[in-house]
């Protein structure tokens, strides 16, 4: 009897469903149709053709974009409500349609009428009688999932002959039991309304959603980027979202949402990404990361950016006239403060000859000299190539890589490190970049951390864009102290990132002028250290922000100097904060296992309440022989369990084995469910994988079927911070937990 009553309502669903996707068909033939047109009227040549062309092209790929990435459950909502508002019921989907008629057929999730699908509950139902899920494959609904809000309001309906059948058993726990792929998916259907209230906060400021693990807050921030952009889209798209997560296993994890939402606009950078033009996906050790991380390296890079260049001449003789002319170290250094002291280092190149000019010129004390004047000892100082020479040698222009470069030198490094770093700190610094070669060492490849960006930054920042020549010019190096020329490719942050191809991504500009975004979203905001927070703060001075973390997860020691930093950056802006108190994630077993870890250890833990039982608690093996044969055991059986994905969770210094281990065994490869083992975590898997071996710090914001950790002490162990690491790590899995001691 269920079973028919559920099938004649996927039935009429489908009838619905059927519909938009005929109008959708029309609407797409229609783009394609305004794409067609827009590349004939290209072919005319002349120029308003030409940008007509574009804006169409543009428009219409967009529009495209929007309606391929719409396929997938196109149609997932519909209200019915009381027959005093409208008898109609009311559908809700990714994106907006109209009928021929121009009649709303499909609300988009964002507009303001869908808010309602959202908002309303039992305790206020907002004049909703039922709120239905469809869930769907591609254009075929599945099933029905309904939730009755008003039986009052039912009653009443149904005694004027409306049908509202109750069916299925909640939308939100079909979801939520889901096995996991590689990919987070989007939460349209099934948005809660806590979440609901922080995806619709108003674009001014500051939003900060808080919450412990699972509770969506990743997931809710990036329907948060879907609606702004969908509510100032002019706004947003021309200035640019930013959106900023902690690895790139993570931004790849998260990539797929926003696209299927619509929305291609957003820049998605890992903090190893976040400066255009450089890429790091290796951490440094925990130490040297505290040493790289902390405010304090912001006063040593200023010094660094003002001394004089490394090899650089300290002397410049000439004779003119009847005069001898020496510019030396003390001449030189009362010329550089002067310079320093009008702005960043690389701006002050075209005035470089000009001031040494000025210091020799007040040298010239002999009558011939004086008499013949300023103007022919400039010209005749101007086509001496070895004053240009000089000129260039003493103050050439600097990028950062070259500056970070300088303080490989022990002496160099003490110097500006003096009174700001312990000598031991200093040390630290030192071993990072002599070991890994850093960027300017003589032949190798620059080998940044992801440390090493902010410092990198700060840098730029200090020193200015290195002026650009002009084509002309390339082979003049003079060209860039007689004057220079600033050419700069002038494109917003949203051409940057957006090409109506579909491919996300242009060649950046590398410019400090084109680093400013509309809005600047960070995920694990938890773990940004005080120089990560100076290095997205300068992306986002005018922007608003989105700001989500949970404060138990940090892996930054220093917490009071991180909330500073972060404070300074947003100084002046106002603050709205949201908090979400249901972890949809983990099951209740394995998170109470989680969270009673967290209070042993004293972490300041938020704890939300988990909503889905399994039945399955944790299981804890201690005591271990062969760590090998546990694992192996572990995970092969865990495969077998679980549809979706399985993590291996080890100690950094165990990664390499455990990937050997991975690779040996044949029990995975032959697994029957097919599944094959990504041989490295920082390689990126291909879509079948799913068992990857990870550490901990890797693990942060990713989410499993089952999760097997290698040696949780030795996790803990890693860092100062490594008790938070371990809580991440034991809050990652939906179905399965397993720890081997
Ligand atoms: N309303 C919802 N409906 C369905 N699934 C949801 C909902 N909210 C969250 N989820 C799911 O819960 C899981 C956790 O979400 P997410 O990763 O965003 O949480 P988080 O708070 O960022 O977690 P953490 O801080 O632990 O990394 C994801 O699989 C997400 O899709």
């Amino acid at each position: 009897m269920a079973d028919q009553l559920a099938d004649r309502e996927v039935a009429s669903e489908q009838a619905f469903v059927d519909r938009v996707y005929q109008q959708l068909e029309r609407a797409g033939a229609a783009a394609q149709q305004l794409a067609t047109e827009g590349h004939s009227r290209g072919r005319l040549g002349h120029e308003g053709g030409l940008v007509e062309r574009d804006a169409m092209v543009f428009q219409a790929a967009k529009r495209i974009a929007q309606l391929d990435a719409a396929h997938e459950g196109l149609v997932f909502g519909r209200l019915d409500l009381a027959a005093s508002v409208d008898e109609q019921p009311r559908y809700v989907g990714r994106i907006g349609l109209r009928d021929d008629n121009r009649d709303s057929l499909l609300i988009d999730w964002r507009a303001p009428a869908a808010a309602v699908f959202y908002q309303a509950t039992a305790a206020e139902p907002q004049d909703v009688i039922r709120r239905r899920v469809l869930r769907s494959s591609g254009p075929r609904v599945v099933g029905v999932e309904d939730e009755l809000l008003d039986a009052e309001a039912l009653a009443a309906a149904e005694a004027e002959g409306r049908e509202l059948p109750i069916v299925g058993e909640g939308a939100l726990m079909a979801q939520l039991s889901r096995a996991r792929d590689r990919s987070m998916h989007s939460i349209v259907a099934t948005i809660q309304a806590e979440q609901d209230k922080a995806i619709r906060a108003p674009g001014k400021g500051v939003v900060s959603i808080s919450g412990g693990p699972g509770t969506g807050k990743t997931v809710v921030a990036l329907h948060r980027a879907a609606y702004l952009l969908y509510n100032d889209r002019r706004r947003y798209e021309s200035g640019g979202v930013l959106i900023v997560g902690p690895s790139g296993v993570f931004m790849r994890y998260i990539e797929r949402v926003l696209p299927s939402l619509g929305e291609t606009a957003v820049a998605l950078r890992s903090l190893g990404e976040v400066v255009d033009g450089f890429r790091a996906t290796r951490h440094d050790e925990p130490a040297v990361a505290d040493v790289k991380g902390s405010e304090r390296m912001a006063e040593l890079l200023r010094r660094a950016a003002r001394q004089q260049a490394p090899g650089s001449p300290t002397e410049y003789r000439v004779f003119w006239r009847d005069d001898r002319i020496v510019l030396d170290r003390g001449a030189l250094g009362r010329v550089r403060r002067n310079l320093m002291s009008q702005g960043r280092r690389n701006k002050q190149l075209p005035r470089v000859s000009a001031a040494l000019l000025d210091a020799m010129w007040r040298q010239v004390r002999g009558e011939r000299g004086r008499e013949q004047g300023r103007e022919k000892f400039d010209d005749e100082m101007l086509s001496r190539d070895d004053f240009l020479e000089f000129a260039l040698a003493w103050w050439p222009p600097l990028d950062a890589p070259t500056v970070l470069s300088w303080l490989r030198e022990p002496d160099f490094l003490s110097r500006v490190a003096d009174g700001v770093l312990s000598t031991e700190e200093q040390r630290l610094l030192l071993k990072s970049w002599v070991s890994n070669g850093p960027a300017g060492s003589p032949g190798g490849a620059p080998d940044l951390s992801i440390e090493d960006i902010p410092l990198v930054d700060e840098l730029r920042y200090l020193l200015g864009d290195v002026p650009q020549k002009a084509d002309d010019e390339r082979d003049d190096p003079m060209a860039l102290i007689e004057g220079a020329v600033d050419i700069q490719e002038l494109m917003t942050a949203s051409d940057r990132e957006y090409a109506p191809s579909g491919r996300a991504w242009a060649p950046p500009t590398h410019s400090i002028e084109d680093d400013a975004y509309a809005h600047v979203l960070i995920d694990e905001a938890q773990d940004l250290t005080p120089m990560q927070w100076r290095m997205v703060g300068r992306r986002g001075r005018t922007a608003s922000w989105t700001i989500v973390g949970d404060l138990a997860q940090s892996s930054w020691p220093a917490p009071e100097e991180a909330a500073a930093a972060r404070a300074s950056v947003l100084e002046g802006k106002p603050n709205h904060e949201f908090h979400l108190s249901t972890n949809y994630r983990n099951s209740a077993e394995i998170y109470e296992f989680a969270a009673a870890y967290a209070e042993r250890v004293g972490l300041p833990a938020d704890l939300p309440d988990a909503v889905r039982r399994t039945g399955v608690a944790p299981t804890e093996i201690a005591g271990v022989a062969d760590l090998e044969a546990a694992t192996r055991d572990a995970v092969v059986a865990m495969a077998r369990e679980v549809a979706g994905t399985v993590g291996i969770v080890v100690p950094a210094a165990r990664r390499s084995d455990v990937n050997a281990w991975l690779a040996s065994w044949p029990e995975l490869a032959e697994d029957a469910r097919g599944a094959r083992a990504a041989i490295d975590s920082s390689v990126p898997p291909s879509g079948d994988d799913r068992v990857v071996v990870l550490t901990g710090l890797d693990t942060k914001g990713l989410e499993f079927d089952g999760i097997v950790v290698v040696s949780p002490e030795e996790i803990e162990a890693e860092s100062a911070t490594g008790r938070a690491t371990l809580y991440v790590v034991l809050t990652r899995a939906t179905q399965l937990l397993t720890t081997l001691s």
